[in-house]
């Protein structure tokens, strides 16, 4: 590792989620620099290096993570390069952040667990960044806790204010919903067996031929139903919300914004534009618990195999969405090193 401990990261993708992350690793985490960025557009990878000293900006991923100075790997290109680039960090043995999705399907998916396995050793970190939203933390807490009873209900809102004018349908699974599929994995500790995607009337803000919003509901193999509502362009800003019912009590997060104000005879509070000031704790959080633990040599957090349980269930929340119809999900069993 060079200079006196810290890690050297590569950041591939310099969009604007690899962008924000150069800075949170520059200017807001310790024990880490970024030694190299990568983006296939020259200009944008030479303009997010310009400003951190010591940072060597690349076109090419294989040949950054090939330098020395580099310890570690953050993946920010979009979906469909993931599987490149975490095999090239397979390569070199390099541990990975991977934002979401681990890749855009199951089958590739598949293939990145086969290649962590011939490693023979984890080295995968998947950014379902809410789970480590200091919110969502105390919901994972008290259900764990179990003073509430069992979990039977999950009422899931993912609103955001708009998306890029590419976001089709199948996005609103793919994109959207797939992290309320890691977070009720995460939070119920259980594998959703069947997905089943409901619409109303559209919007008059949906494109043609885009159903937004819609329902998308989650059966658990072990009895829990989650209903998810997926609105995409609802204009007022980005909302998150998950209600768990449970035997003897409920318990709600995403309804605190801030701060509260009376004003003209009225009161409120504020709603997050989107998702980089709603989560921005949760993304500091996620990034610096994993350099902690590659410094330590060790990994944490969501694995590879969660990124293929999720693309497994966005698979089928796909042809539930195209069928109308309930989709069980296929998953394989799971391998040994990804177990505990
Ligand atoms: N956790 C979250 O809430 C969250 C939020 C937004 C985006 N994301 C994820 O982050 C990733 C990036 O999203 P974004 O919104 O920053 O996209 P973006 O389009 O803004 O940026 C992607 C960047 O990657 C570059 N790129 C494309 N192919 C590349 C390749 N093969 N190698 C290197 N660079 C390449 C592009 O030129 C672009 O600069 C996606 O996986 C997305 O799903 C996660
Ligand atoms: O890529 C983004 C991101 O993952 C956000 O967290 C989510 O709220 C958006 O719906 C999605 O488009």
């Amino acid at each position: 590792m060079a200079q006196h401990g810290t890690l050297g990261v590569a950041v591939v993708g310099t969009g604007r989620m690899g962008a924000d992350h150069v800075r949170r690793i520059d200017r807001v985490i310790s024990g880490a620099r970024v030694a190299a960025v990568v983006d296939v557009d020259a200009e944008r990878a030479r303009a997010v290096a310009g400003p951190v000293e010591g940072c060597a900006a690349y076109t090419d991923p294989a040949a950054a993570l090939a330098a020395p100075e580099v310890d570690a790997v953050l993946v920010a290109s979009p979906g469909s390069a993931h599987e490149a680039a975490l095999l090239e960090a397979f390569r070199h043995d390099l541990p990975v952040l991977c934002e979401k999705p681990l890749t855009p399907d199951a089958a590739s998916a598949l293939r990145v667990l086969e290649a962590e396995q011939r490693l023979g050793h984890r080295r995968v970190q998947v950014g379902f960044m809410r789970r480590w939203d200091p919110e969502f933390t105390r919901l994972k807490a008290l259900l764990d806790g179990g003073e509430l009873g069992r979990p039977l209900l999950l009422h899931c809102r993912h609103r955001n204010a708009s998306v890029p004018s590419f976001f089709t349908e199948p996005m609103l699974i793919n994109d959207s919903v797939v992290h309320e599929m890691d977070q009720t994995r995460w939070l119920l500790e259980q594998e959703i067996s069947a997905v089943t995607v409901l619409r109303p009337r559209p919007g008059r803000d949906a494109p043609p031929g885009i159903g937004d919003p819609q329902l998308v509901i989650f059966e658990t193999e072990g009895g829990v139903l989650v209903d998810v509502e997926i609105f995409a362009r609802c204009r007022f800003g980005y909302q998150v919300q998950a209600e768990a019912v449970c035997e003897r009590g409920t318990a709600r997060v995403g309804d605190a914004h801030g701060m509260l104000v009376n004003r003209d005879g009225r009161w409120g509070g504020e709603i997050a534009p989107d998702f980089t000031v709603r989560f921005a704790t949760a993304f500091d959080r996620q990034v610096q618990a994993w350099v902690d633990a590659c410094r330590r040599g060790t990994v944490t957090g969501p694995s590879a195999w969660d990124g293929y349980a999720a693309a497994a269930v966005c698979e089928a929340g796909v042809r539930a969405q195209a069928t109308g119809e309930r989709v069980a999900v296929e998953l394989a069993a799971r391998p040994a090193l990804y177990q505990d």
